[in-house]
């Protein structure tokens, strides 16, 4: 198959990679001019813009979009109507918020894939867990490129229609707040209890066979061992947000109660505020840990 792939950043790169490691043709596009250079460098075709990298594709289309959400991708879908028709497929890679999906899905020409993408930067080797919504033909289309991008077959699922998979991706992301927090809490416990411990042991003796062992659990792990025990130069501030405000706004229009998922994401802009919060300071490494976000330093 031959994949066209806008935006080359963390994520996309990853994308580009793993496509062309599975055998399959990659054309590339980033208003970064590096970043092209470097995945041409890589194998992918590269293109001048959007248009010529369409153009490249000639017919029936497989486009993957992996810039930011918001501006970005209906400025990347501005520059391929007209272009694409109903031949075509879009995947949305994105964070993008559910509800744009649906809007996009309705006025895009070419079938369009809402893809929510869990893994990070960090997750490249092992693949990305894939969470897609819209036509069921598009998705089996596009399953030899979901298989290559995914950790195999089963890192990916049809969720439903249109919007379905960045539902399911915010709603994720709402969880990953909560879990974020709540081991954020514990080590702060730990770290200012009666007790003095290494937390790094902790982390590795509970990653190690205990009930609440998971990856987030092992990036603590790393964030103590890289670090130190104090987090060193940390500071109590946690960026982002959006994603885990829409978990909450879905959350009370559907009146179905979230309080973890709400004091999760409280906490994160109480961290604003400065005053020192060891579970923030946590947060935010573990942030970084999975998606190389940058971290906030005193
Ligand atoms: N970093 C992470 O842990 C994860 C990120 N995501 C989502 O994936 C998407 C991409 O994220 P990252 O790769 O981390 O961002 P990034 O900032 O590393 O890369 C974005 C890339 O898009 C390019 N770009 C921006 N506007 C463009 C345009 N109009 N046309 C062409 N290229 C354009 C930028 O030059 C940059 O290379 C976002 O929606 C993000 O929320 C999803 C899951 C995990
Ligand atoms: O989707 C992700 C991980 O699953 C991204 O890393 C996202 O940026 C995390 O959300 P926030 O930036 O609000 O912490």
């Amino acid at each position: 198959m031959e994949l066209g792939v806008i935006g080359l950043g963390r994520m996309g790169r990853i994308v580009v990679d793993r496509v062309l490691d599975d055998g399959h043709d990659v054309v590339v596009f980033d208003i970064d001019e590096e970043a092209v250079a470097d995945a041409a460098d890589a194998g992918a075709r590269p293109a001048d813009s959007i248009a010529d990298l369409a153009d490249s594709l000639g017919e029936e289309k497989r486009i993957w979009l992996m810039v930011p959400a918001g501006d970005p991708v209906d400025a990347a879908l501005d520059e391929l109507d007209g272009v694409v028709d109903d031949a075509d497929v879009i995947v949305d890679g994105g964070n993008s918020y559910f509800e744009d999906s649906v809007r996009r899905a309705e006025s895009t020409d070419a079938a369009y894939l809402d893809c929510g993408t869990s893994g990070g930067p960090a997750g490249a080797e092992l693949g990305f867990s894939l969470m897609v919504g819209g036509p069921e033909w598009a998705y089996e289309e596009l399953t030899p490129v979901f298989d290559a991008v995914a950790t195999g077959p089963d890192g990916h699922d049809r969720m439903g229609p249109a919007g379905s998979g960045h539902y399911v991706k915010m709603v994720h992301n709402g969880v990953e707040y909560a879990l974020m927090q709540t081991y954020g809490e514990g080590f702060e416990l730990l770290a200012n209890g009666r007790y003095d411990l290494d937390l790094e042991a902790v982390a590795r003796t509970w990653n190690n066979g205990a009930v609440i062992r998971s990856w987030l659990l092992e990036l603590c792990e790393e964030a103590f061992r890289e670090e130190g025990n104090d987090l060193g130069d940390v500071a109590d501030r946690v960026e982002g947000g959006s994603t885990g405000t829409w978990t909450v706004q879905e959350a009370l229009e559907q009146e179905i109660p979230v309080p973890l998922l709400y004091q999760a994401l409280a906490e994160r802009f109480g961290s604003r505020a400065d005053d020192g919060r060891f579970s923030r300071r946590l947060a935010s490494r573990l942030r970084y840990g999975f998606g190389r976000h940058d971290v906030p330093r005193r």
